[in-house]
This record gives C-alpha cells, sequence and structure tokens, in this order.
C-alpha cells in the first residue's frame, strides 16, 4: 500500500560498518534546540492542538481491562474539551489524536470501542515481546500476526538488542524484515530501545538497519527502559532518516516515545523535528508522539490559554 517504506536489499548493509557518530556535536545540536524560545499565546495553542493530533495515545500496564481501553478510545477520540475547541475555533476541525496503542490482548477491545463510536482512528498494538523482545523469534511473529488479525493497523515491534549490541546487523536485518512481511499492509513502527543500546554510533546504525528492513516509523523507546526519548539520541535517529531519505527518496517517520508528559516537551520535539527533517516530517503520517500520560498537561494547558486560569483536576477528565 502507499505510504508504505519498501525493504531496501541486504547487499547494501555495508554502509552500516562505516558510521562513526561525532557525540560531541550531536550533543551541542541538542542543547541549541533545547534552547529556543517556545511559541506563546494563540501560537502555543496552535502547536498544542499539532502536538494533539500527533499523539498515539498509550496506554501500556499489566492492569489494562477492557474499560480503561473503552476510556482511552474515548478520550483518543475527543481529545480536548470541545467547548476549548470551541473558544479557539477548531471545534470543527476534527481533532483527534493519531492512534491509541495498546498491548497485543487489548487490541480487540480496541477496536471494538472505536467501531461502537463510529471512528476510524488507528488502532497500534506493540509485538514482538514488548518490551524486552525476549521471546523466540516465531513467537514474535505470531503475536504480530494475531494484532494484525485482530485489527491492529499498526504494529510497533521492539528489536532484538542482542543482535544489537554483539552487531549482527545482518541478523537484525532479517527479523525487522520478516515482522514487516508479518504486519502485511499493517503501518510498521520499529521501537530501537535506545536506553539499551550503549552509543550514538549504535543508534544510527540500528536506525539504518530498522529503515532498510522496511520500517515505516523508528520510534525511541518503549517507555520501560531507564532511559527513553532524549534529544540527543532525536538527533541521530533524525540525522538518520535524512541520509535515508536522501539516499532512497522514501520519508519515514519518527516516533519519540516514553516519560514524555509536558506540554512544554512537546513542544520542544516539534520544534526539533522542523529544525531536522522540515515541515513535511510535521504531521501525524510522519511524526507521532507516544505517550501515556503528556495530553493532560496538554489540554490543562489549552485551559489556561481559553481562561487564564488552571483547571482543577475534575474538570478536565483523562482517560
Ligand atoms: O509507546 C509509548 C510509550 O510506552 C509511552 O511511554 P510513557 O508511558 O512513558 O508515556
Amino acid at each position: 500500500p502507499s505510504g508504505q517504506n519498501p525493504t531496501t536489499p541486504n547487499t547494501h548493509l555495508e554502509w552500516i560498518s562505516k558510521v562513526r557518530v561525532n557525540t560531541h556535536a550531536v550533543l551541542k545540536r541538542a542543547q541549541h534546540v533545547q534552547a529556543q524560545k517556545i511559541p506563546k499565546k494563540q501560537w502555543q495553542a496552535a502547536w498544542l492542538l499539532k502536538a494533539v493530533t500527533c499523539i498515539d495515545l498509550t496506554t501500556l500496564a499489566g492492569d489494562d481491562t477492557p474499560s480503561n481501553v473503552h476510556r482511552l478510545c474515548l478520550k483518543a477520540i475527543q481529545p480536548v474539551r470541545h467547548d476549548l475547541l470551541r473558544a479557539v475555533d477548531m471545534h470543527d476541525k476534527g481533532i483527534t489524536t493519531a492512534a491509541v496503542c495498546v498491548y497485543p490482548s487489548r487490541v480487540a477491545d480496541a477496536v471494538k470501542s472505536l467501531r461502537e463510536a463510529n471512528s476510524s482512528l488507528a488502532v497500534a498494538s506493540v509485538a514482538t515481546g514488548f518490551p524486552a523482545g525476549q521471546t523466540p523469534l516465531e513467537t514474535r511473529l505470531q503475536e504480530v500476526r494475531v494484532a494484525v488479525a485482530d485489527g491492529a493497523t499498526e504494529i510497533d515491534i521492539v528489536i532484538n538488542r542482542m543482535l544489537a549490541l554483539t552487531g549482527q546487523w545482518e541478523a537484525m536485518y532479517e527479523e525487522i524484515r520478516q515482522f514487516r512481511a508479518a504486519c502485511g499492509d499493517a503501518h510498521m513502527k520499529t521501537i530501537l530501545a535506545i536506553g539499551e543500546l550503549g552509543t550514538f554510533t549504535n543508534v544510527y546504525k540500528a536506525s539504518l538497519v530498522a529503515m532498510m528492513a522496511g520500517s515505516d516509523f523508528i520510534k525511541t523507546s518503549t517507555g520501560k527502559e531507564s532511559v527513553n526519548a532524549t534529544y540527543p539520541v532525536a538527533i541521530v535517529m533524525a540525522r538518520a532518516i535524512r541520509d535515508y531519505f536522501l539516499c532512497s527518496g522514501h520519508k519515514v517517520g519518527f516516533k519519540p516515545a516514553g516519560g514524555i508528559r509536558t506540554a512544554q516537551e512537546s513542544l520542544v520535539w516539534l520544534a526539533l523535528i522542523k529544525e531536522e527533517l522540515g515541515k513535511d516530517w510535521l504531521c501525524p503520517t510522519l511524526f507521532r508522539l507516544g505517550a501515556s500520560s503528556l495530553l493532560a498537561d496538554i489540554e490543562r494547558q489549552i485551559y489556561h490559554h481559553v481562561t487564564g486560569q488552571y483547571a482543577a483536576y475534575h474538570e478536565l477528565p483523562m482517560a
């Protein structure tokens, strides 16, 4: 289907061995991005609504049930209170989050809730032994197939960190290629778990391998590692996306995820993407924010913009 990034033959993997990332330059660039002024007033409200449309609204917890997944879906369909959207004249723009993201066992619940609400919002499922990826390959492949059969149209796979840490890039390419095939028409986001890859050079290499193997997005983290989405790592991944685009002509998306909780951070992420990849990437087809508890703060800031006051917690119900 259109929009899918095709697999690049593995003969191009020699590129990987030549890669070296300049750590100092990356850290300097990250500092520069973070030091930028963020937009204020109505411009800030507009950017925050843009961030909302890029959120993969996520619940990935052991105690997820059909009812909290149902609430998550309703929140994804109506992420900001109608009266607040009306106040900024955005009530008729169909603002929703980009997708909901759940564990494979909860996909059917999410699909049912969205269907009953007459919504065509995408359901993303994590898969392949999320978060550690330490299950047999056949089990990981089967998990992808089951999530797709249950109605997930986006699959967030995790890479096998063992293969990255031992430099088995070809084997990693081969696994991801098989996940791609198992996804069928579903879009595939590949989680690198950057907190466990050791070096920026490994992050860059893993990004390239994931893209060559056919990933539609590369994603920083599961949210379960001790280090998750960071700006320096994002710069390394964005450069890999840019280099891959220059070589192949294919635009691969980027999804920072894990520990993103404040409206302010979402603005920095949008600024980083605009600077590193350009405006084309500032849309849900090429940029997602994976987050379980970001939307509440964004809605609070929009409430403040509209009313001049901060909302009490009961005024903005969150899934
Ligand atoms: O993919 C999304 C992440 O798991 C969400 O992480 P978070 O719970 O830290 O926002």
